[in-house]
């Protein structure tokens, strides 16, 4: 038998087991030379922070922090500026501010962000007038032009998507640690809003409440060092097992996997299969890792997922993300939780208020309504609280800059207003105003715990 750890710890199992929604490359040899030079390059993360993170996940499934995981639908490659990376930074800041002065919990902050650039997708082809070419599948497999060259699946893609995540880490890492997050700059992270929107002078005066703590506690003699940093983490959805086993390596202190490209990978709604391929490779590495939970999820589902991702139960290394809709999660996840929580009695429950949510505007743009997350999010607390299990995170798709994707918020965005600003390349996130608005919302949630 080979002594390879990685053939010992099945690394390549997935193989054989039909991965949904992988590109579809028309050259082999390009796409084996391209994951040769990436499991050449050096990893993004180590695993000691993955375990970190792992500990502070844990921390939140007890009830003793909040996870906030956060960031763009799908990263493009051109929008990787620092003025972009900085703007979804800071609103994940300044949420972690508002959660964690109302909820007076430590805030496990976690971006979608430094590798989230492939998507699922319903529909392998779009048509327009005709046409039918590739669906865009994220900028890491082909382009969003509307064109054949564009639309064709590319292995450079996947070292093209490694050195972008690199870069991005490298500048949120200096952001985080080196005085930028210091949160004695709460009001400066405000800086710049319209001064007529409620939710900013909601976030003045919240910062001014921080800064007299801050003051006070300064008078008392306390360190404030451990201000100056914060700790960022990064995530994104596993979906292409080929870049995904790339950079997978064995851990020299302990011998053991750990998928390098990110510190968190959760799997998707549409591959959860638990006889499937990404259900298969993420239970051999030894990341903290998380599951889409959609409304179809039975108990058994969810309890068979648990027992092949997390056999021990180890505290901090499953993530359930459950993602039902406004409509059906006062129905659903109450059952849920009282069938599988003595089973896997350390999972985190985070709520993904966006992916259940997903409407056609009446001027056809994909959107989603600020009141059904809203309604999403609280049925998610409410059901936690029935139950007297931990309603632990929240998972969003969201901006730093102002954009007009999804309906309603403060700015009260209609269907008309969507034409301002949709950015998006596949699904709609909440601009930086809506972010604040909603932690605002859940740190209310939080205080009735
Ligand atoms: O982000 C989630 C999925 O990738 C997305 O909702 C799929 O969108 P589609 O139904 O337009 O393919
Ligand atoms: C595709 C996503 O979600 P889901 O798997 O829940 O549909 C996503 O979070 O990008």
């Amino acid at each position: 038998m080979s002594g390879d750890p990685a053939v010992i710890a099945g690394l390549d199992a997935w193989r054989d087991l039909n991965p949904l929604q992988q590109p579809t490359y028309l050259d082999q040899d390009a796409l084996e030379k391209a994951t040769a030079e990436l499991a050449a390059l050096p990893p993004l993360i180590f695993a000691g922070e993955a375990d970190v993170l792992k500990a502070k996940l844990a921390a939140a499934s007890r009830g003793e922090a909040f996870l906030l995981q956060g960031g763009d639908c799908a990263e493009v490659f051109a929008d990787a500026t620092a003025d972009k990376i900085r703007n979804r930074v800071r609103t994940v800041l300044q949420m972690s501010a508002v959660l964690t002065y109302g909820g007076s919990l430590p805030v496990v902050k976690v971006g979608r962000m430094a590798g989230q650039f492939a998507k699922p997708r319903s529909s392998d082809t779009e048509t327009r007038d005709d046409v039918a070419l590739p669906a865009y599948r994220g900028d890491i497999v082909n382009g969003h032009d509307f064109s054949e060259a564009s639309r064709r699946h590319d292995p450079q893609r996947l070292l093209r998507g490694y050195h972008v995540a690199a870069a991005t880490l490298n500048l949120i890492r200096a952001f985080t640690t080196g005085g930028f997050a210091d949160l004695r700059l709460v009001h400066e992270w405000n800086r710049g809003f319209l001064a007529n929107n409620a939710n900013y002078h909601r976030y003045e005066a919240l910062a001014a409440e921080i800064d007299r703590a801050i003051r006070f506690m300064n008078a008392c003699g306390a360190d404030f060092d451990a201000l100056r940093s914060v700790e960022f983490f990064s995530s994104h959805e596993a979906l292409l097992l080929d870049y995904e086993r790339a950079l997978t390596r064995i851990d020299s202190r302990t011998g053991d996997p750990y998928d390098v490209s990110a510190h968190f990978l959760w799997i998707g709604e549409r591959t959860r299969d638990i006889d499937g391929a990404h259900v298969d490779f993420l239970s051999r590495v030894r990341n903290p890792i998380g599951v889409k939970l959609g409304p179809s999820t039975t108990a058994e589902d969810a309890l068979a997922l648990a027992a092949k991702l997390d056999p021990d139960n180890e505290p901090g290394r499953l993530t359930f993300v459950t993602r039902m809709g406004a409509g059906v999660i006062r129905d659903k996840l109450p059952d849920l939780l009282r069938k599988i929580s003595a089973e896997a009695p350390n999972a985190l429950w985070v709520c993904d208020p966006m992916h259940g949510n997903t409407i056609t505007s009446q001027t056809g743009y994909k959107t989603r309504r600020f009141d059904d997350v809203m309604n999403e999010v609280t049925g998610f607390f409410e059901s936690h609280y029935e139950v007297g299990t931990v309603p632990g995170g929240l998972h969003v798709e969201l901006t730093g800059d102002d954009v007009t994707e999804v309906l309603g918020g403060a700015a009260e965005i209609d269907d008309e207003g969507l034409a301002i600003r949709y950015e998006s390349l596949v699904d709609p996130r909440l601009n930086h105003e809506q972010s604040l608005e909603l932690a605002f919302q859940v740190a209310e949630l939080l205080k009735q715990r």
